[in-house]
């Protein structure tokens, strides 16, 4: 039995009859039948071509034949293998093996030790002694390997370091180590997760090839014990240093890489990085940090990226936090398939959810209960509120719960005479005295009658967490906070992040875009305490995303929009985007009747088909048009999966979701029905005094997010009737 037999009937393969290429790396399929039995054949005579071949090294023990004889299975599936190589800048040092395939790029070292290894602590023993200097030094290789493989792009989260143990089953992981025995090592390789093209193998073995030349000192070959006999060159050339490496065709390979992303589902994530990305990744910084960028600029990939870097650098915990529920779920599962090494160690979560775990861990009562909360809000305004001159800036409570909400409670604001004096950042509508005076009745009667019920609202889980985590002693569980789409954050929320790793080194990353702010309310950095200089405020510019008909588009909504951004800048509506993607585009359908508009929308997704619907999404202003358009989709026999259910693994359905809810996410195909509904609230108004104005801008902003949500096709719905002035359809549907 070879152990590619042993590897299938343990499971290896998901359903142990399949597969070949797909989304596993090239791995071995066997199925039923004469087919089957053809490649069992095929295998058979394979593994011993590679035991042939593996004899020809001068190798210590049989076992680490054989798993070099596992090795070389794996390059008759498109793995490369270096071995026996010097490790760049050290003149006696050597790495065992490097091994590339659509895996990703393994490090690995051979060990023939007698006792099996023990990874105990975050260390390793074997045989009751300690071995985590060999550890310590493959980790040290694994890093010049990273930055070998950085010169061209790739991220650090592809190079795993791997140790393979002859004569032991082990399968095992120490941090971001691997351990394998010889049995166990090709077929976990196999089903390795494909994340390189054919095209990316050959370059970053052929650059890792010149970075690690073969190792030439005999002296050592007893302690390297595996080694080619033959053909062992006479001279080993100086190590190039990336810039001289002229053979690369970088943006081919980064080309490549992306096309092949481009035609694979939407959630295939990312190996690849531009320099720019990858310099964010693997930066050093001495306090707090911050990326911004317009959309689509690729920030939650860097963060995402960066969070695994550091999980693998620091071996400690790494938290990631949104505003929105369903994005860390989406993100989580993005960073597992990326970064398998390192998931356990990267903590997903919404703010709140991860306030409220942290206050029960704390043994903190918590008593949020949002309906006896709205009941509170709604008693006071209908004592306070609604007969006060409030009433006269905006008749409908909704605004001034925002207030209290994002601007009083979510900036932590506890005395009159610091709401009287704050600048209400985000809020257009101006408020005098007697209005805040109005307001902080209101914010009181509200407390009151909130208190009385004794529950706390979302604002007061936050406020409470931050009271604790900043009386709390000793150390913090994360080594790195990531915060991503920062500017949806309360200043309460910020100010708890920071809490938690305070101005350490690489602690604290922000990451977002004002300009996508969804909720109203705003505050500044320097609010929180944070204060980011130099090189750790980055922008990033280049948009990956979207092209120019969809950005045109998507910034001629919110055009006359000035944004302020969380550092206190304030940039125009029609901003400067460089721009890198230029197959998406528009498509409008307008249409005489709303039932004419939706069936052209029904019909539109009818015609799509599994893998175009499985990468689209219809997303609409306000829950009522989700309820709406999910049940006209499905009595169409449209599948449908809600947004708050997808959790970013591929799905045969399309997505429906809200505005908000596709925040930080992309489809191929957006579809946004009755999108223009929006465009016209508050521009009538404008500077009557009332609210009208500032939410006419926020549903732009959200509008904006919605439509730069697009890769390929934007299709945006609306009604006119026939004979309306300005009737137009720019491709029939
Ligand atoms: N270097 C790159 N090369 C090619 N594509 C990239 C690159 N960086 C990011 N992308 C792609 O661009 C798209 C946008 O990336 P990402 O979602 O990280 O951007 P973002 O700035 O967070 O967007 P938003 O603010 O709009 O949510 C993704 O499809 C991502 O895979």
């Amino acid at each position: 039995m070879t152990p590619w037999d042993a590897g299938r009937g343990e499971g290896a393969c998901d359903d142990g009859r399949r597969v070949g290429g797909g989304e596993r790396g090239g791995r071995i399929g066997i199925t039923a039948g004469p087919g089957g039995r053809r490649q069992e054949r095929l295998l058979r005579e394979q593994w011993r071509a590679a035991r042939r071949r593996a004899e020809r090294w001068e190798a210590a023990s049989e076992g680490e034949r054989r798993i070099a004889a596992q090795l070389l299975m794996l390059t008759e599936r498109g793995w490369r293998l270096l071995v026996d190589r010097r490790w760049p800048g050290t003149r006696a040092a050597n790495v065992d093996m490097l091994l590339i395939g659509p895996g990703g790029v393994f490090v690995i070292d051979v060990k023939n030790w007698r006792a099996a290894p023990e990874p105990s602590g975050g260390r390793l023993r074997a045989g009751g002694f300690s071995r985590d200097e060999h550890r310590r030094k493959l980790l040290a290789v694994t890093k010049a390997a990273e930055g070998a493989v950085a010169a061209l792009g790739m991220s650090p989260v592809a190079v795993r370091p791997l140790m393979a143990f002859a004569g032991h089953r082990v399968d095992s992981e120490l941090g971001r180590l691997r351990l394998l025995g010889e049995h166990e090592i090709g077929p976990a390789l196999l089903s390795e997760r494909t994340r390189l093209s054919a095209g990316s193998v050959r370059a970053l073995a052929e650059h890792l090839g010149r970075v690690f030349p073969e190792y030439e000192d005999p002296a050592a070959a007893d302690r390297t014990g595996i080694r080619t006999a033959q053909n062992r060159p006479a001279a080993t050339p100086a190590a190039p240093s990336p810039a001289d490496d002229g053979l690369f065709d970088l943006d081919g390979l980064r080309r490549a890489a992306l096309d092949e992303a481009r035609r694979a589902p939407i959630e295939q994530w990312m190996t690849f990085l531009d320099p720019d990305q990858l310099a964010l990744v693997r930066r050093n910084w001495a306090g707090p940090a911050r990326i911004s960028g317009p959309a689509g600029t690729g920030k939650t990939v860097v963060a995402l990226h960066r969070a695994a870097y550091l999980a693998q650098r620091t071996g400690g915990r790494v938290l990631y936090v949104t505003f929105a529920n369903n994005l860390p779920r989406v993100q989580a599962t993005f960073l597992a398939t990326m970064a398998p090494a390192v998931a356990d160690r990267i903590e997903f979560s919404s703010l709140h959810h991860w306030a409220r775990t942290y206050l029960q861990s704390r043994d903190v009562p918590v008593r949020l209960h949002r309906e006896k909360a709205e009941t509170a809000f709604s008693l006071a305004w209908k004592h306070l509120g609604r007969d006060s001159c409030l009433a006269e800036i905006d008749p409908l409570p909704r605004y001034w719960k925002e207030e209290i909400d994002h601007v009083i409670k979510g900036r932590g604001i506890t005395s009159f005479d610091a709401y009287a004096a704050l600048p209400r950042r985000r809020r257009r509508t101006s408020l005098r005295h007697p209005h805040r005076q109005a307001v902080w009745a209101l914010y009181e009667a509200y407390e009151a009658q909130r208190t009385e019920r004794a529950v706390h609202d979302f604002n007061d889980v936050l406020s409470l967490a931050l009271a604790e985590a900043a009386g709390r002693g000793g150390h913090s569980p994360y080594t790195a906070v990531v915060v991503d789409e920062v500017q949806d954050l309360t200043l309460v929320g910020v100010r708890l992040l920071h809490s938690l790793v305070g101005d350490s080194p690489n602690g604290l990353l922000l990451v977002g875009d004002g300009q996508q702010a969804v909720y109203p309310g705003g505050f500044r950095l320097s609010d929180a305490g944070i204060d980011i200089r130099g090189d750790r405020g980055q922008v990033l510019r280049a948009n990956y995303r979207n092209s120019k008909e969809i950005v045109d588009t998507a910034l001629s909504v919110v055009a006359e929009d000035a944004f302020e951004d969380i550092d206190g800048s304030r940039t125009p509506g029609r901003r400067d985007v460089d721009l890198t993607y230029h197959h998406g585009e528009v498509v409008r359908a307008v249409l005489p009747s709303p039932a004419a508009h939706d069936a052209a929308l029904v019909a539109v997704l009818r015609g799509l088909t599994p893998q175009e619907l499985a990468d689209s999404a219809v997303l609409c202003p306000a829950t009522r048009a989700i309820a709406r358009y999910r049940r006209l989709l499905t009595r169409a026999g449209v599948r449908v999966c809600l947004l708050e259910s997808y959790d970013g693994r591929p799905v045969a359905a399309v997505k429906l979701g809200s505005y908000r809810r596709a925040k930080g996410l992309e489809f191929k195909r957006v579809y946004l029905p009755r999108y223009e509904a929006n465009l016209t609230v508050g521009k009538e108004a404008e500077d009557d005094g009332g609210t009208a104005r500032e939410q006419g801008e926020l549903m732009r902003s959200q509008l904006f997010v919605a439509m730069t949500r697009a890769r390929d096709v934007l299709w945006l719905g609306s009604v006119r009737p026939s004979g309306t002035a300005g009737e137009s359809t720019d491709r029939e549907e």
